[in-house]
């Protein structure tokens, strides 16, 4: 059976090394194209990587002939073009995350790939991760009985930055701050382990005056599996801190969504330590688990669908913020 072969539009950090050797060591995959609108880093890019050809427009990209699939991966202001220019070249897409700026995006990119008749896939590797397929194997075998509540806190020290502010806590360009960027991984992931959100109240402000994103956010979400949850994002905080705890009716586990600490399982009177690590290119299982759906070999579980009610919860816990930014 022939690889599939991959195109990138923008070829940035993130396709350095979470996803850009996954598309070369997956088995039945290929990378034969990137693009990115600094011609000169794109050609730098693919001679680092082997690629055999570079463009700095993303159309010449999906016109190659050579291409059969397309991964959008610049910042969240160009997926939604990425993702509708591909579909209409019929090229199916995988789509970085967040999956666009507002569920308003993501639904537009959901009707254009239905239109082409070409499957859409979003980045939340973390669906395929090792270490959380362990967490849904447990939740789903019963581990810790009957899931009641979970409670999501992150929280980052403001960094200050010297020179231009980043893309990622310019509204226009990633949809928010930091909490579209980072809270949408441990969204996506509850939506894979627990189910989909129905509900989401709660809301955002900005009390540093760091940037002119939201620094905090608070959330009470509501399962349709009936579990219910909450919770807390501090982006201006004393200190770091990632925990995620699920609590059942006779058990509970506690992980992060970033750091790598060990997923703790604790039932009785009994704690249990699982240390699962991230394989060296984070994305290649899911990137796998793509390829294989495109070559006919099950479906992959990271879908259009999945990354929009992502969004949609966000959106709905930034409505408030969203509207005073106006
Ligand atoms: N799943 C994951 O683990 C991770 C996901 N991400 C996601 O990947 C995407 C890209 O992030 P990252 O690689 O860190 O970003 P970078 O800023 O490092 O790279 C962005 C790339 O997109 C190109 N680009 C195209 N349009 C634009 C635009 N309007 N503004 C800025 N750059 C643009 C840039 O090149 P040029 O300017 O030459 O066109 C560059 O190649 C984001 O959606 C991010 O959230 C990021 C990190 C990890
Ligand atoms: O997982 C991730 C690691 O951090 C990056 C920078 O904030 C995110 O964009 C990314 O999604």
């Amino acid at each position: 059976m022939s690889p599939v072969r991959w195109g990138i539009i923008g070829c940035g950090a993130v396709t350095e090394v979470k996803s850009g050797p996954a598309f070369v060591k997956a088995e039945g995959s290929a990378l034969v194209a990137v693009m990115r609108r600094t011609a000169h880093l794109a050609e730098d890019y693919a001679r680092r990587h082997g690629v055999p050809r570079w463009y700095a427009d993303a159309e010449a990209l999906v016109r190659d002939p050579e291409v059969d699939a397309v991964y959008v991966a610049t910042p969240p202001v160009g997926h939604l073009d990425g993702v509708c220019l591909a579909a209409r070249h019929g090229k199916p897409v995988y789509v970085e995350k967040p999956m666009a700026r507002t569920h308003e995006e993501c639904l537009a990119m959901i009707d254009a790939c239905r239109q082409a008749g070409v499957p859409l896939f979003t980045a939340y590797y973390r669906r395929m991760l090792p270490r959380f397929v362990k967490v849904k194997a447990l939740v789903d075998a019963g581990a810790i009985g009957d899931v009641r509540v979970v409670s999501i806190r992150l929280s980052r020290r403001h960094v200050p930055t010297s020179g231009a502010l980043p893309w990622r806590v310019v509204p226009e360009v990633a949809g928010g701050g930091l909490f579209v960027d980072l809270a949408s991984h441990t969204l996506d992931l509850l939506d894979h382990v627990l189910g989909p959100i129905a509900e989401a109240q709660g809301g955002a402000a900005n009390q540093g005056g760091f940037y002119a994103a939201e620094d905090i956010v608070t959330a009470s979400l509501a399962f349709a599996s009936g579990a219910k949850g909450t919770g807390l994002w501090c982006f201006t905080a004393d200190r770091d801190e990632d925990v995620v705890e699920i609590i059942g009716s006779t058990g509970r586990l506690t992980f992060s969504t970033f750091d790598e600490r060990p997923v703790l399982l604790i039932r009785g009177g009994e704690a249990k330590e699982f240390v699962i690590p991230h394989p060296p290119h984070v994305q290649q299982p899911l990137i796998q688990s793509i390829v294989d759906q495109l070559r006919g070999q099950g479906p992959c579980g990271s879908t259009g669908e999945s990354g929009a009610r992502t969004n949609r919860v966000m959106d709905a816990l930034l409505a408030g913020y969203r509207s005073t930014r106006r």
